[in-house]
């Protein structure tokens, strides 16, 4: 980290988008999103409005046939132009990501410990094993996972148990940053409660920064200091969390802020309460507004020109909304 900033992932107007037989697919588009140490930030928005193609670009985990424009810095370096060698010293020992769905993430061969010292053995190989297995049962301990269940295999622990088997993966090399893409998805109530505890409480605790996806606004507002809400690729609002749950100024935000996960079904989609329809395909956007079409407060100007994302004078705690008609009746 420089000296000047404490800015562990400053993102300047990311633009991604896929090449596909029907054309170029926009994911992400003008994305400006910063993380600071000792920060909790989400990311929230229905499926496909581009979550994990932000947070895969943080890593340059992004599929080859992506085109990305803009900057994504971490700790100041350009990941998008980094060589070979700073990117792998990137990935692990500077940001982490703990990726959804960790039975299917993790090797079900493998002993437990065995996993959780791969990145450590990878990044320093001159470690006696003694040393990483202590610092294994270490990060065990951190998580809440009891050092006697690290002989086990993935299948012998609990969903909520593995995915913190992946959390101490991603602290394993000690990163600044840690991307956390649906950590809670597939879990039950109690057990989504328990990791988010557990993820803010690593923060506090050891000054790292942390990027949060999820479809579920209500789980981020529970953990981050900020939120940021995508519809279409496009940062539609962000602010303090709190304020964001309890007052969201663009109308798509409050659908999300009232939505709810299906019954019986954790990793369904949401159902945004009061919106009808779907999202747009990105291919083919509408004019002005993207979310105008399905918007119940939009008006013939917003499908003219598409709201910038700016200051609505709400506050001064850097919450910027994108809609015409904040503030009118
Ligand atoms: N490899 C790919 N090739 C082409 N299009 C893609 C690819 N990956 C994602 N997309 C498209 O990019 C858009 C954004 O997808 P992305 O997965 O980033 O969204 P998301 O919000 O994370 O959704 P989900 O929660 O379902 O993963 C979607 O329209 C998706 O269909």
């Amino acid at each position: 980290m420089t000296e000047t900033t404490t800015e562990l992932l400053d993102i300047r107007d990311l633009a991604v988008s896929y090449q596909t037989d029907a054309g170029p697919l926009p994911a992400v588009r003008g994305v400006h999103l910063v993380v600071r140490a000792g920060e909790i930030v989400g990311v929230a928005g229905e499926s496909g409005c581009g979550k994990s193609t932000l947070a895969s670009t943080v890593l340059r985990l992004q599929p080859k046939d992506a085109v990305v424009d803009g900057e994504v810095l971490v700790n100041g370096a350009d990941v998008q132009k980094m060589g070979w060698g700073d990117l792998r010293t990137l990935r692990w020992a500077g940001a982490s990501i703990v990726f959804q769905g960790a039975l299917h993430s993790l090797n079900p061969v493998h002993r437990v410990e065995q996993q959780i010292a791969e990145p450590i053995h990878l990044h320093e190989p001159d470690l006696a094993d003694d040393t990483v297995l202590a610092r294994v049962h270490e990060l065990m301990e951190q998580v809440g996972l009891p050092p006697g269940r690290s002989r086990v295999y993935p299948h012998q622990l609990s969903g909520g148990q593995r995915q913190r088997v992946m959390i101490a993966m991603a602290l394993a090399c000690r990163p600044q940053l840690v991307i956390a893409d649906e950590p809670t998805t597939a879990l039950d109530v109690m057990v989504q409660a328990q990791i988010l505890d557990l993820l803010s409480g690593l923060v506090r605790e050891t000054g790292v920064g942390m990027l949060v996806i999820s479809h579920d606004l209500s789980v981020l507002a529970d953990v981050c200091d900020r939120v940021a809400v995508m519809y279409a690729g496009r940062v539609v609002e962000v602010g303090p969390a709190d304020e964001l749950f309890t007052g969201p100024l663009h109308p798509y935000a409050a659908a999300l802020s009232a939505a709810f996960p299906l019954v019986g079904d954790p990793a369904a989609r949401y159902a945004p309460s009061g919106l009808a329809g779907d999202p747009p395909d990105p291919r083919q956007l509408p004019p002005g507004c993207s979310f105008a079409p399905r918007c119940p407060r939009a008006v013939d100007r917003c499908s003219e020109a598409e709201p910038p994302l700016v200051s609505h004078g709400v506050d001064d705690r850097g919450r910027l909304a994108a809609c015409f008609r904040v503030g009118e009746p």
